[in-house]
C-alpha cells in the first residue's frame, strides 16, 4: 500500500477542522443569502459559510494550487507551491453544504471534497482522493484516500473554541471503521427527482429495485449515499425527461462520491458507464449520478440501454 500523500491529509485535516465551526454556525444561518450560485440555486447564508471558511483553510495547505468551489463561477488560485518534478499542486473541489435545503427543515447535510491532480475541468480518474462530512446526530468523515475507504467521527477538542493552527486544530479524528466495503447483501435504495419526471426505463428499474429493497431518501446526497456505504444498496439522481444531465454536479459532487463507492468495491454510472470517465466541458457541469452495488448498477445500465 502506497505511504498516505503528506498533501492530501492535511487537505483532509483542514476539512476536519471546520467541520465543528460549520456545524456550530449553522442555527443562524438558515435564511437565503439573497444570492443564486453559478447553477442557478438560492444560496443559503450557511452556503455561504462553509464556502468562505473552507476557503480559508484549504488555503492554508501547502501543495494545494487552487479551490473550486460548487458557489463560485470560477476556480481560485491559491498559490501553492509545484513540486520539484514540475507537476502542479492539487486542485480541491468542494461543495461546501450538500444537502443545504435541508438547514430549514433540520435535516443531514454534508460537506463534499475532491483531491484532484489536475486544473478543473478534469475527469474523476485525475482525483488522487475524496471524502465527505457527514452533519447527522454524529458529524463523521468518510476518507477514499489511496489507503482503503475508512470512517472518522470528527469532534472538537474539549475547551477548543476556533478553527486553532496546524497541529493545533482544536479537533479529534477517530477511525471507527476502516477498509470499509460495500456490504454484499443491499438493503436500501434512494432516488432523487419527481417520480413523474424520471424516464420510463428509469421508472420500471425503480419498481424492480422497490420490490427488493427499503427506501432511504433524505434529500442531502452525502446523508443518502452514506445509507448506501453503511447497509448496500443503490442511489441516484437520475436523468430527468427535462432534465437529461440530471441535477449533480460532476466536478464537485458525482466524481468525489463515484471514486468514495468504486474504492469500496462498489459501482458508479452516469448511465452508460463509470461516472470518472465523463469528460467535462466546464466546472458546474451536471450528472446523471447512479452508485451502489455493482449488481445493481449494472443492472440499471442494461435497463436505460433497452430505451
Ligand atoms: O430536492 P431534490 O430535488 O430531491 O434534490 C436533492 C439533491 O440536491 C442536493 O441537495 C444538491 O446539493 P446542494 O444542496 O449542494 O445544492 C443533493 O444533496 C440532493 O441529492
Ligand atoms: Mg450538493
Ligand atoms: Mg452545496
Amino acid at each position: 500500500m502506497a505511504d498516505p500523500d503528506p498533501v492530501v491529509e492535511a487537505v483532509f485535516d483542514a476539512v476536519a477542522a471546520t467541520a465543528p465551526t460549520i456545524r456550530d454556525a449553522l442555527p443562524g444561518r438558515r435564511v437565503e443569502s439573497g444570492a443564486e450560485n453559478p447553477s442557478g440555486e438560492t444560496v443559503l447564508a450557511g452556503d455561504v459559510y462553509a464556502d468562505e471558511l473552507l476557503l480559508e483553510a484549504l488555503s492554508a495547505v501547502e501543495g494545494v494550487g487552487s479551490f473550486v468551489s460548487e458557489e463560485r463561477p470560477e476556480a481560485i488560485d491559491v498559490g501553492g507551491a509545484v513540486g520539484e518534478d514540475g507537476e502542479g499542486a492539487y486542485a480541491v473541489a468542494i461543495d461546501p453544504l450538500d444537502g443545504s435545503s435541508n438547514l430549514r427543515s433540520n435535516n443531514a447535510m454534508g460537506t463534499v471534497v475532491g483531491i484532484y491532480d489536475a486544473p478543473l475541468p478534469a475527469t474523476g480518474r485525475d482525483l488522487v482522493a475524496a471524502g465527505y462530512v457527514l452533519y447527522g446526530p454524529i458529524t463523521t468523515m468518510v476518507v477514499a484516500d489511496g489507503s482503503g475507504v475508512r470512517e472518522e467521527v470528527v469532534e472538537r477538542e474539549d475547551g477548543s473554541e476556533g478553527l486553532g493552527d496546524g497541529d493545533d486544530a482544536g479537533v479529534t479524528r477517530s477511525v471507527v471503521a476502516d477498509d470499509l466495503a460495500l456490504p454484499d447483501e443491499p438493503t436500501v435504495y434512494g432516488f432523487g427527482g419527481r417520480v413523474p419526471d424520471w424516464p420510463d426505463a428509469f421508472r420500471e428499474y425503480a419498481r424492480e429495485v422497490e420490490d427488493e429493497l427499503k427506501l432511504r431518501y433524505g434529500g442531502a446526497m452525502v446523508g443518502d449515499v452514506n445509507q448506501v456505504v453503511t447497509y448496500g444498496g443503490v442511489f441516484a439522481y437520475p436523468a430527468l425527461v427535462d432534465a437529461p444531465d440530471g441535477k449533480l454536479r460532476l466536478s464537485f459532487e458525482a466524481n468525489p462520491i463515484a471514486h468514495v463507492i468504486e474504492s469500496m468495491g462498489g459501482a458508479s454510472s452516469n448511465g452508460s458507464g463509470s461516472i470518472l470517465d465523463v469528460e467535462p466541458e466546464g466546472i458546474h457541469d451536471r450528472v446523471p449520478l447512479y452508485v451502489g452495488n455493482e449488481e445493481l448498477v449494472d443492472r440499471l445500465e442494461a435497463a436505460l440501454d433497452e430505451e
